[in-house]
């Protein structure tokens, strides 16, 4: 029995040169796909960061604007997109960007230290919430760039 076994943890030992580094190649391809994919499926979830446990229960957000005409989804409503989150894998979105370029569900608007900042800051630890990192200043500054350059 314990020579079977040093034979079986001999086998790779026995390989030659060429076929080990093979075989490393394909355990560390294999190794860098798994940490890829699950890169990919925690940066999809930022949307469910900061929940910290199945106990706690999140009220849902009312939509705070009606949907846009035109916009794909614009007659489901959040109870609906929430049945189905994502149809779309985290890696095929990741890949072909459906997963970001949409347009927002709501927009802060408010004058120069009027609290924006503190109430985007709120909001956003909500875990349904995405919201940008810096202010994208679409309608003041960008507006001529159109909603491709918006989404
Ligand atoms: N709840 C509440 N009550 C009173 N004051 C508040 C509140 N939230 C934010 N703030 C103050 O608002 C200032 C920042 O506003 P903004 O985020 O709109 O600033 S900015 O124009 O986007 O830079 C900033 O003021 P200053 O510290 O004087 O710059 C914040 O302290």
């Amino acid at each position: 029995m314990g020579q079977r076994l040093n034979r079986c943890l001999d086998v790779p030992v026995a390989l030659p040169p060429l076929r080990r580094r093979l075989l490393l190649i394909f355990i560390m391809f294999f190794l860098w796909l798994y940490m890829f994919y699950s890169c990919a499926g925690s940066c999809a979830g930022l949307a469910t960061r900061g929940s910290p446990g199945p106990s706690r229960t999140v009220p849902p957000l009312p939509q705070l604007l009606p949907p846009v005409p035109g916009e794909p989804g614009e007659e489901s409503s959040l109870e609906e997109q929430r049945a189905a989150p994502d149809s779309a894998s985290p890696i095929s979105s990741f890949f072909n960007g459906s997963g970001t370029k949409r347009l927002p569900q709501a927009i802060i608007i408010g004058v120069k230290k009027g609290g924006t900042r503190a109430l985007l800051e709120f909001l956003r630890v909500h875990p349904d919430v995405r919201a940008v990192g810096a202010e994208p200043h679409f309608f003041d500054r960008n507006y001529e760039r159109g909603l491709a350059w918006y989404r």
